[in-house]
Formats: C-alpha cells, sequence, structure tokens
C-alpha cells in the first residue's frame, strides 16, 4: 500500500516555502502527495515591479496569478492532488494580523472552523492520509491564516476521525541550534549585502531535542524545491547560490534543504527518524 500525505497550507508559497524537499522525497518514494491550500493569496505584496499592478489595492488580480505560480510550483515537485479549500475564491487571504482586511466578509480568519473544518474533513474522507502536515497552534509566526489553518486542519481531522482517523499529525518547525548557525553563516558570508532575517523572523523555531521527523531529501529533491519556490515569483526571490531566499520584506533567510517536524498527535515516532511515515502500520489506517 501505497503512503498518503496530506498537507494543509494558508497560501500559494507556504508549501514550497516549508515542505518542498518532504513533499518530492515522498512522491518520489511513490506516496500519494495531497496539498490543500486555504486560500489564494490575494493581500500578498508583489516582488517584481512588472506584477505589481495585480496587487489588492490596484487590479485586485494577484489571486488568479497565483494558483498559476502554485500549478508550477506543483509541477516541480511532481505533486498532481492539489486543492484549495471550499473551491477557488471561497476564502480569502486575510492580510497581516490586525488589519482591516481580517474582517472583509470571506477573509479566511473569520471563517467558521466547523464549516471549514467540514470542507477539509470530506477531503480527508477522501484521500485517507496516514500522516496530516500543518504549522503548530502559532501558525509558524503568527500569521491569521497560518493561525486558522492550523485550527481548521485539527477540526477537519477531527470531523473526519469516524470514518477515518489519521495515523499521525506533524507541526513544520525549525531546530533553533541549526536555525541559528544558518543565520550566523549568512551574516557572515559577503553575500549577505541585504539585511538577513533574525531567529524571530523564522517560523516555527523549537529547541532541537523537539523535533521528531527530519526529512533530509536527495540532491534532486532539494532542486525540486528550489524551482517551486522560484515559481513563486510575486512572493519570493531565491537568490543566485540557491541557499537562501528572501520575502517582499528582503530580509535573507536560509532555504532550507532539510525540512523537520514535531509530533502533535498520533503513532509516536521511532528516535532519529528521517521520513514522516516512519514506524507507520499502513495497513492498520486504510
Ligand atoms: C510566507 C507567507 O505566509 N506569506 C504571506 C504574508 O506575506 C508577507 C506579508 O506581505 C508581509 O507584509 C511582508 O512583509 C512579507 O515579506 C510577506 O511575506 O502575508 C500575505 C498577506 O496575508 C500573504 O499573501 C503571503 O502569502
Ligand atoms: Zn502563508
Amino acid at each position: 500500500m501505497s503512503p498518503r500525505l496530506l498537507l494543509v497550507h494558508a497560501h500559494p508559497d507556504d508549501e514550497s516555502i516549508g515542505n518542498g524537499v518532504t513533499m518530492a522525497a515522498a512522491v518520489a518514494a511513490g506516496a500519494r502527495v495531497t496539498l490543500v491550500t486555504c486560500t489564494l493569496g490575494e493581500e500578498g505584496e508583489v516582488i517584481p515591479p512588472g506584477q505589481a499592478h495585480l496587487a489588492a489595492d490596484r487590479e485586485d488580480a494577484l489571486g488568479p496569478y497565483r494558483e498559476r505560480e502554485l500549478t508550477a510550483a506543483m509541477r516541480a515537485l511532481g505533486v498532481r492532488d492539489h486543492r484549495l479549500l471550499g473551491g477557488a475564491g471561497r476564502w480569502r487571504d486575510s492580510g497581516m494580523m490586525g488589519l482591516a482586511t481580517n474582517r472583509a466578509p470571506n477573509a479566511f480568519w473569520g471563517a467558521d472552523p466547523d464549516l471549514a473544518g467540514r470542507q477539509l474533513a470530506d477531503i480527508i474522507e477522501d484521500v485517507r492520509p496516514h500522516v496530516l502536515i500543518t504549522y503548530d497552534p502559532q501558525g509558524g509566526y503568527g500569521h491569521p491564516d497560518h493561525i486558522q489553518a492550523h485550527r481548521v486542519a485539527l477540526r477537519g481531522a477531527e470531523l473526519a476521525a469516524p470514518r477515518h482517523r489519521i495515523a499521525r499529525v506533524l507541526y513544520n518547525c525549525l531546530p533553533a541550534t541549526e536555525a541559528g548557525r544558518r543565520l550566523s553563516a549568512l551574516t557572515d558570508t559577503a553575500r549577505a549585502a541585504e539585511p538577513v532575517a533574525a531567529l524571530g523572523d523564522l517560523p516555527g523555531v523549537v529547541p532541537d531535542a523537539s523535533v521528531a521527523v527530519t526529512v533530509h531529501g536527495t540532491a534532486a529533491d532539494a532542486a525540486a524545491k528550489q524551482r517551486a519556490m522560484a515559481a513563486h515569483a510575486t512572493q519570493i526571490r531565491v537568490r543566485e547560490d540557491g541557499t537562501s531566499f528572501a520575502l517582499s520584506n528582503d530580509l535573507v533567510q536560509p532555504l532550507w534543504e532539510t525540512e523537520y517536524y514535531t509530533l502533535a498527535a498520533g503513532v509516536p515516532v521511532p528516535d532519529g527518524a528521517t521520513d514522516v511515515f516512519a514506524g507507520l502500520d499502513l495497513e492498520e489506517s486504510r
């Protein structure tokens, strides 16, 4: 039986930034990978000047454009099943915490967790994943759509449980020691002619001992992640060395070729696990 992985993310680009290697490696290993993206990122800033006209305060056409970026990113990772929660445009990007856009009529931040959770439960009952990956309760860095994606992911898993119980739930994370080392390396090199992010700017930093799964991937998986992140060109600038990137805030941060997870719920992870499915009886959670 092929293992099945479900990822729940807030905006187009989060999946490639946080899980590009994990997704590419799972596909290469024969797993079925399903991505659910909750919004189209309509409120995002736009990096390339040539696309600035798409922004919400201009033509408000960024959502469909980012959907096409997402399709290109999934092609780079080999992921064939990617779905928009509730259908394209059902839930709108809420903008950063505290903005008026948080209260827009269909802002994801205002979604009823039971309604959105039921939309996800329908997907869970269809896909029957062994593993679910999403954000920690803080959404990694406090973005309202990330917090809501966490809440909806757990609510959906709960609503689907009578028909399909997900064996393991993992949260994206970054180990503090390695994150600090990588940021120091970026700061020390001549390449950092740009400002480098601080540890507090990175999402989901945890004590090293909290990391349950470390996915290394291959060089091909890392290259696929770089291509997938570059496909989200309105949001991400992959730097020429391929080992760092910047968002529209121009803060340089590591492009992680290794991805890390904490165990949120379900079957314990064997020590030193390098595979999100490690130790699972796939037949048991058909
Ligand atoms: C990675 C991620 O979640 N990006 C979100 C985020 O974008 C950031 C936001 O525009 C912020 O104001 C910038 O300083 C930062 O550089 C951006 O990454 O929030 C957007 C609006 O909700 C969202 O569209 C984007 O995907
Ligand atoms: Zn996001």
